[in-house]
C-alpha cells in the first residue's frame, strides 16, 4: 500500500543541502497499522508529506496504493486521508457540517453514501452537538475529531495521520485511539501514525518505524522494539534508540 524505494529529499538551505530523507526504503503492507517515530527534525513529516504528493522526493522512489503521489495527486486524493494534529484542514469560519459537504462536493461522493458514512462518522466520534459550530469555536479535542471526519469522509484505503493526538486529555486521547482500532479493524483502512506520544504506539501500533536523521533506525513489531531491552520502558527504549542514531 505504501513503498519507498531508497527515497530521499533534501533541501538547499542557503549554500548548504540539508538531507531532510535520506535512502529510506521501507514497505506498509494493506491494512497494517504503523507508529512511525523520530525525535524532532528526524524527517516524519518530510515522509508524509512525500506520501501525500505535497513534496516531491529528490531521489529514488515513492509509491501509494500503487501511484505516484507527486504525479498523481488528485487520483491519489481518492484513496489517501491525512490528518495534520499541528493544523486544520477544515474552513476556519466554516460550521463543521459545512466543511464536510464541501469536502463531499470536492471528493464527488454520492449523496446517499455520504450521508451514511457521515451519520456513522457523527455518532462513533460523538459529533452531533457541534454539527453547526464554526471550526475556530470548536475546542482542539472536537476540532480533532472533525478533521478525523474530514479525512473518513471519501473512505480512503489509507490514512496518515500526524500528530493526531497532541495536546488533547486523557479522555480525548482514549477516544481517539479506540476510533482508530476501530476504523483499522473494521474497514481495513491501513494507518501510518506519527506521534511523539508513546501511549499512542502501545495501545495502537502492531509494527513500529523508528527514523531519525533522515535513515530508518528500526523497524520492526512492537514486541521486537521491547525486547531490544527487555527491562526498560518504551520511554528508556526510545530515548536509547534516539541518543543511539543521534550519536
Ligand atoms: N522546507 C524546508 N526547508 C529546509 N529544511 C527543511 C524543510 N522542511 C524540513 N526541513 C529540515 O528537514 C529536517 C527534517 O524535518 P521534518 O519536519 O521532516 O522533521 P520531523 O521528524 O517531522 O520533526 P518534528 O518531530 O519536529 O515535527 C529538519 O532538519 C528540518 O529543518
Amino acid at each position: 500500500m505504501i513503498e519507498l524505494d531508497r527515497a530521499g529529499r533534501s533541501f538547499k538551505v542557503k549554500r548548504a543541502l540539508v538531507h531532510a530523507v535520506r535512502d529510506l526504503s521501507f514497505r506498509v503492507e494493506p491494512g497494517e497499522f504503523v507508529g512511525y517515530l523520530g525525535p524532532n527534525g528526524a524527517g516524519k513529516s518530510t515522509t508524509i508529506k512525500m506520501l501525500c504528493g505535497i513534496l516531491t522526493p529528490t531521489s529514488g522512489r515513492v509509491r501509494v496504493a500503487g501511484l505516484d503521489p507527486s504525479r498523481r495527486r488528485t487520483t491519489l486524493a481518492r484513496r489517501i486521508g491525512v490528518v495534520f494534529g499541528q493544523r486544520t484542514t477544515l474552513w476556519w469560519d466554516l460550521p463543521l457540517k459545512d466543511s464536510f459537504e464541501l469536502i463531499r462536493l470536492l471528493y464527488k461522493v454520492d449523496r446517499k453514501v455520504f450521508r451514511e458514512r457521515l451519520d456513522e462518522l457523527v455518532e462513533t466520534l460523538d459529533l452531533a452537538e457541534f454539527l453547526r459550530t464554526p471550526v475556530r469555536q470548536l475546542s482542539l479535542g472536537q476540532r480533532m475529531r472533525g478533521d478525523l471526519t474530514a479525512a473518513l469522509l471519501h473512505a480512503p484505503d489509507v490514512l496518515v495521520l500526524d500528530e493526531p493526538t497532541i495536546g488533547l486529555d486523557v479522555i480525548s486521547k482514549n477516544s481517539i485511539r479506540a476510533f482508530l482500532l476501530r476504523v483499522n479493524a473494521e474497514r481495513g483502512t491501513t494507518v501510518l501514525l506519527t506521534t511523539h506520544d508513546l501511549g499512542d504506539i502501545e495501545r495502537l501500533c502492531r509494527r513500529v518505524m523508528v527514523i531519525d536523521h533522515g535513515r530508518l533506525a528500526f523497524d520492526g513489531s512492537l514486541e521486537q522494539l521491547m525486547a531490544t531491552s527487555p527491562e526498560e520502558t518504551i520511554e528508556e527504549v526510545v530515548t536509547r534508540l534516539y541518543t543511539r542514531t543521534g550519536q
